[in-house]
């Protein structure tokens, strides 16, 4: 059997490797040639799935792409050649909910005022959205959600997003992209949208970057300095517009799922997937994969202010080396090519290849040394304390 990878899955060889032969490919830049004699196609974000790339091929059992996201798929022309395909819903939440909870952090740490004060808004209360409502509410922040299309069978409370605009100091937005529909979300926050931000508000925009209009947040940021941005995503990735990036406070190249264990859920969930198809046991571990942490177990006395919350998570991650590091690359790079060449591609992905996994809170098990009552930390994701 041919296994043709995405060469950014970690832990392919360790889970497919009985099965055949595995090819790593770049994802981005895969061609029909190269699909033709495959049986199974692994694959990311980036590598779009469709008639253009499976047509020369006769013989595939499986599609798989380890993402939350199934924008780049043509899942109708994969069931009309009864291929099978699975994503892998939620492997990533838990990283993107960590990172959005972090970035807001940095932002109090940056700006004043306290996270505990703060009425967040969550558009979007599926897996990431959830993640980072976990995160909030372990922390007593108050969390307002919008999501239209599950309101009614869900039993959380749901306000209209006019209102969560209203109400919200923060608005995290975690939507699938959509082209049509009635809850569309293809540049959900247009310039009309977007000018109707409070004063003050922090948008957050880990999803996919075309959910805001950025050339309209653009001419907004340029009147509003008020608003404050925070972005993974972006619109026309991987060439993000570059006048954008310096009206941004933390600006990464889409990497809030990027934590070691989302990764390797993926990946897993893909593996499972394909042994079920096959008829087989998956009898292979996801947490054998996982390395310990380079300091697997840190004693904690007391969380004496948000600061030192912060601190904590940055033991884990610390999101200013992404944001330091995409604004050299891509604007060190735009510099030189005189401000016209969009191109950016090699830079954007080049990041995102070579990432460092960070790891996700549940890798540090905390030990309560001290009298103060820590053991909400464990909702928060640590290990450890109040388990
Ligand atoms: N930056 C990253 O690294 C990263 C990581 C994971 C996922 N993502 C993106 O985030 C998206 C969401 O991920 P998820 O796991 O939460 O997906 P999900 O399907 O679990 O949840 C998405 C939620 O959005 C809701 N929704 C749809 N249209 C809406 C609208 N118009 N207004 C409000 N809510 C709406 C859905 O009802 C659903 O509950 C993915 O589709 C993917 O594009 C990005
Ligand atoms: O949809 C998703 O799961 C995320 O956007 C994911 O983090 C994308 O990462 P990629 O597949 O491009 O490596």
């Amino acid at each position: 059997m041919k296994i043709l990878a995405d060469e950014n899955m970690p832990y392919v060889q360790e889970l497919f490797g009985d099965l055949g032969t595995i090819e790593t490919v770049n994802g981005r830049e895969l061609t029909s040639e190269q699909v033709k004699d495959a049986d199974v196609l692994l694959v990311r974000s980036v590598t779009q799935v469709n008639e253009s790339l499976l047509g020369l091929n006769c013989k595939l059992k499986f599609v798989g792409s380890a993402t939350i996201g199934t924008d780049h798929i043509d899942t109708d022309y994969l069931a009309s050649r009864d291929i099978p395909f699975s994503n892998a819903p939620g492997c990533n939440a838990t990283a993107v909910g960590e990172f959005a909870f972090i970035a807001m952090l940095e932002l109090i740490n940056r700006f004043g005022g306290k996270l505990r004060d703060k009425t967040v808004g969550i558009v979007g209360a599926g897996n990431t959205g959830s993640a980072v409502a976990k995160c909030l509410e372990a922390y007593d922040v108050t969390v307002l959600l919008h999501d239209p299309v599950i309101q009614g069978s869900d039993p959380r409370d749901f306000i209209p997003l006019d209102e969560l605009i209203a109400r919200c100091d923060v608005i995290s937005l975690h939507v699938p992209i959509t082209k049509t529909g009635e809850h569309k979300t293809w540049y959900l926050f247009d310039e009309v949208r977007l000018n109707s931000l409070q004063q003050g508000t922090w948008l957050l925009n880990c999803c996919r970057g075309e959910v805001i209009d950025n050339r309209a947040l653009i001419k907004i940021k340029q009147v509003r300095p008020d608003i404050k941005v925070v972005l993974d995503v972006w619109e026309g990735e991987p060439n993000p517009m570059h006048e954008l990036i310096p009206l941004v406070e933390l600006a990464t190249p889409h990497i809030a799922g990027y934590s070691l264990e989302g990764k390797a859920r993926g990946t897993y969930m893909l593996y499972q997937k394909l042994m079920q198809i096959l008829g087989k046991d998956a009898d292979k571990s996801m947490k054998s994969l996982l390395p310990a942490l380079w300091s697997a177990q840190l004693d904690i006395e007391s969380i004496p202010s948000e600061k030192s919350l912060l601190q904590l998570t940055r033991f884990i991650y610390d999101l200013r080396d992404d944001d330091e590091l995409f604004r050299k690359t891509i604007l060190d790079n735009s510099s030189k090519n005189a401000q016209v060449n969009y191109d950016n591609n090699n830079g954007f992905d080049l990041m995102r290849k070579n990432h460092k996994h960070r790891r996700e809170f549940s890798a540090l098990r905390l030990v309560n040394t001290g009298q103060s009552d820590v053991n909400w930390l464990s909702n928060l994701g640590f290990s450890g304390v109040g388990q």
